[in-house]
């Protein structure tokens, strides 16, 4: 048996990376037949699978997703056997409590969030005097790894890389309105026996497409969900685009119920404002799989994205979306002080003096760029925070000066 981890390991620049795999590939390909032999590859990087699952080559695509509560316990209490064991864990600790808030935390992300929260603890050996640090010799004596380091890690050092910890802000009634009617139409969905039932959630760059649809995905609770967007795709050929969307399809038609979000799907299509050009092996390959119906007893709910209606239409494209459902951007000072008030951003005193400058003024900014602001001016000083928060609204188009 062979295995090789990280399949795609980079070698930098050096090239390293490609010769070997170029070389394990020939080598999977080979003239000499080798019997007896078990072949086991991993890889974090979607975007080599075409190559890799040619036949002959690696035969079974198992997926691993990311743990879920129980599986979050499970890794947890395995990082912290040894301090249990030499009773370093505080007893306001609960594993139960830290498991629900890593939520789309990965295995080795759960891993350095308690080497985060034990560097933190480790802090406490340090004392600051004469403006020199020294070490606590009395901090030895009590000290061990608390609930508050645990959550000092989860807000300053580990932030998953898939999903996202914020998930939806309800900021406002169109929010909901978007969810409201993503939740009917998954009730149709599961109780209609025509299917793919689908639908376009359309709206300006950053206003949260792709956060609304993946939080209906979520709502709809299908045993099989799955996004397809370009960035997974971005080193493959046209064809192989073709072959990748058309591989999520099938899987999801083995499940009895399933959800697959078309992201952003002009850059599906390589839109290219230039011309205007786009792919028409892609654009017909989408147009078949969203008209085809899934196997007989199987349900399919397919959520696309765009910001770009106009192109849908001249592609042809929109008018096989019998439901479309806007996604607004926040055009109110009242949505904007929700969010503010959301996050826990500010203090309330930093929040009145933003409400006064605000009150009244147009404004119109998507909720991704907003939040990035926020994150911005989130490290600053208390003092200075609102005046730059105030000036980065402005000189993004959001806010009249
Ligand atoms: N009410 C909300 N609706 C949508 N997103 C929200 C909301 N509240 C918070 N968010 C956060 O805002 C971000 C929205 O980013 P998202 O990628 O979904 O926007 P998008 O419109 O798809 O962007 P793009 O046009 O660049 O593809 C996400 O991080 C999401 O977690």
């Amino acid at each position: 048996m062979v295995i090789f981890t990280s399949w795609t390991s980079q070698g930098g620049n050096t090239g390293v990376h490609d010769t070997v795999v170029n070389q394990l590939l020939a080598k999977m390909d080979g003239v000499e037949q080798l019997n007896n032999n078990l072949l086991i590859g991993m890889t974090y990087r979607e975007d080599i699978y075409m190559a890799l699952l040619r036949t002959g080559r690696l035969e079974v695509d198992t997926e691993i997703g990311l743990p879920d509560e129980s599986g979050r316990v499970q890794i947890l209490n395995i990082h912290t056997a040894t301090m249990r064991e030499y009773n370093e864990l505080a007893s306001d600790i609960d594993i139960q409590e830290i498991a629900a808030l890593t939520k789309n935390f990965s295995g080795a992300e759960i891993e350095a969030l308690v080497r985060a929260a034990w560097s933190k603890a480790m802090d406490r050996f340090n004392k600051i005097s004469n403006n020199k640090v020294k070490v606590d010799p009395d901090a030895g004596k009590n000290w061990k790894l608390c609930r508050a380091d645990f959550m000092h890690a989860l807000e300053h050092d580990i932030k998953p890389a898939f999903g996202s910890r914020i998930g939806i802000i309800k900021w406002g009634k169109p929010v909901n309105r978007v969810l409201e009617a993503g939740d009917m139409l998954i009730a149709i969905a599961r109780s209609s026996g025509r299917t793919p039932l689908k639908f376009l959630l359309e709206g300006s760059v950053g206003s949260g497409k792709t956060a609304l649809a993946v939080q209906i995905a979520k709502n709809a609770d299908f045993p099989f969900v799955k996004i397809c967007s370009i960035k997974k795709m971005r080193l493959f050929h046209e064809a192989e685009k073709c072959e990748f969307i058309k591989k999520i399809f099938d899987d999801a038609y083995k499940s009895p119920l399933s959800c697959i979000i078309l992201d952003d799907i002009e850059q599906l299509l390589d839109f290219l404002p230039l011309g205007p050009l786009f792919s028409n092996l892609i654009s017909q390959t989408l147009l078949s799989l969203l008209t085809t119906s899934p196997p007989l007893g199987h349900k399919l709910l397919i959520i696309c994205t765009t910001s770009r209606e106009d192109v849908l239409q001249e592609m042809e494209i929109l008018n096989i979306f019998r439901t479309k459902i806007h996604v607004s951007s926040i055009t109110s000072s009242e949505h904007l002080i929700n969010v503010v008030e959301n996050i826990d951003a500010f203090t309330s005193n930093e929040i009145e003096q933003l409400k006064k400058k605000i009150n009244g003024k147009s404004l119109c900014i998507g909720i991704k760029k907003l939040l990035k602001q926020i994150e911005m001016v989130r490290q600053m000083e208390e003092n200075q925070r609102i005046v730059k928060f105030l000036s980065l609204l402005e000189e993004e188009g959001g806010l009249e000066p």
